[in-house]
């Protein structure tokens, strides 16, 4: 049985008719990215699931029951589901502990002291244990989406529904809270993610729904929506986002192909010579200190440089995904010439990440 099904979903606002017949159908486990241009219906999607959004017309059944049904329980139902928004929504009279206890306590009839223990374990997930006490108006944005994250986990839900959840954060903060999403994700929780975060959403996504004319144009893989879209507006909808991906999978890989697509990409979006080359020079010292830490002389090559402009702070994301071994290349000591790329790229980064699983190494610079 489907976690989700929706049936022939229709929702207007007056003579707005934003979604036109929507079916969809969700299996547990799966993490679905919801993309598409600004008004196109992401939201109201996604906020129509848990009843957020009345739709006119359809069914929607949530692990087995439809919450559209007459005399729903809606609130039972509800539970299954827990929503993260962009605007964190914490109660903001009451420390982080009581935003914690509050609804299992209330909704789930869990003891005090049952809820603190859960609480306490959701905080040490979040990396946030020493903050309990804190009232929500001293954390920052991230740190406050990180508890709200913890606050829906709380009740135990099934799914997980983000509704633009880094859009109102300081881009310094959008990681931590990425961070929290990608551990979501691999202990294999169900996802439905509206986002503009496109390199995220390639990397964690397993189905990309791409919305336009009132419903779903075109699905698939995040291969094939963001390297081989089909119909037209999904084609010049990838086109126009600032992004660039290359694959490498060889150990004499085509460097002159790699520094070319980047400097297109620069000059696509208007991103100045100067920082196009120190694009080029962190993207290369990248690729060659993986291939040499990370994959051994005889393993195959599976290797991808990913780049995302944001043209709100005027930053750059150079991400490598790099099948093999364990290696952090920052953990290379700063003396040491023969990593003298690592060290360029320390002092041109604004900051730079390091994260190892299933076999894959993942490095993250911001420049
Ligand atoms: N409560 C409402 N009343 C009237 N119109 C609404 C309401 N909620 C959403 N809309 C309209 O419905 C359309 C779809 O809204 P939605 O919020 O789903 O867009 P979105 O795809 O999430 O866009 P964005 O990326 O800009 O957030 C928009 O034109 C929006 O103005």
């Amino acid at each position: 049985m489907s976690i989700i099904q929706v049936e022939h979903l229709f929702k207007s606002f007056g003579s707005l008719e934003v979604l036109r017949d929507v079916s969809l159908t969700v299996e547990e486990g799966e993490r679905i990215v919801i993309i598409g241009g600004s008004g196109c219906g992401k939201s109201v999607l996604l906020r129509s699931l848990d009843l957020l959004e009345k739709p006119d017309a359809g069914r929607i059944l949530i692990d087995g029951d439809e919450i559209t049904a007459r005399g729903a329980d809606v609130n039972r139902i509800r539970q299954k589901m827990g929503m993260v928004y962009q605007g964190f929504h914490l109660f903001q009279h009451m420390d982080v502990l009581d935003n914690l206890t509050l609804a299992p306590t209330r909704l789930r009839g869990m003891s005090r002291a049952e809820a603190e223990e859960k609480a306490a374990e959701l905080l040490k997930m979040v990396s946030l244990e020493s903050r309990k006490h804190a009232m929500p108006g001293v954390l920052s944005g991230g740190q406050k989406q990180r508890i709200a994250i913890a606050r829906c986990l709380a009740m135990e839900p099934k799914i997980m529904l983000f509704d633009e959840p880094t859009s109102a954060l300081d881009p310094t903060m959008v990681g931590e809270v990425l961070a929290t999403m990608r551990m979501l994700a691999k202990r294999g929780m169900t996802m439905l993610i509206v986002t503009h975060e496109m390199a995220f959403a390639r990397e964690v996504g397993t189905r990309i729904l791409y919305l336009d004319e009132g419903g779903i144009y075109e699905q698939g893989t995040p291969e094939e929506i963001f390297d081989r879209p089909q119909k037209p507006k999904t084609k010049a909808f990838i086109q126009k986002m600032k992004y660039f991906s290359q694959k490498i999978d060889r150990r004499d890989f085509d460097l002159m192909q790699l520094q070319g697509g980047i400097q297109g990409f620069a000059e696509k979006y208007g991103i100045g010579d100067k920082f196009a080359y120190r694009l080029q020079l962190c993207a290369e010292e990248l690729v060659f200190e993986m291939l040499s830490g990370a994959v051994s002389e005889e393993a195959e090559v599976k290797l991808e440089v990913n780049i995302s402009y944001s043209e709100a702070d005027k930053s750059i994301l150079l991400e490598l995904i790099c099948s093999g071994s364990k290696y952090d290349p920052f953990s290379t000591d700063e003396d040491d010439e023969t990593h003298l790329g690592v060290t360029i790229l320390r002092n041109v980064a604004k900051d730079m990440s390091f994260a190892y699983h299933d076999g894959i190494n993942q490095i993250k610079v911001r420049l």
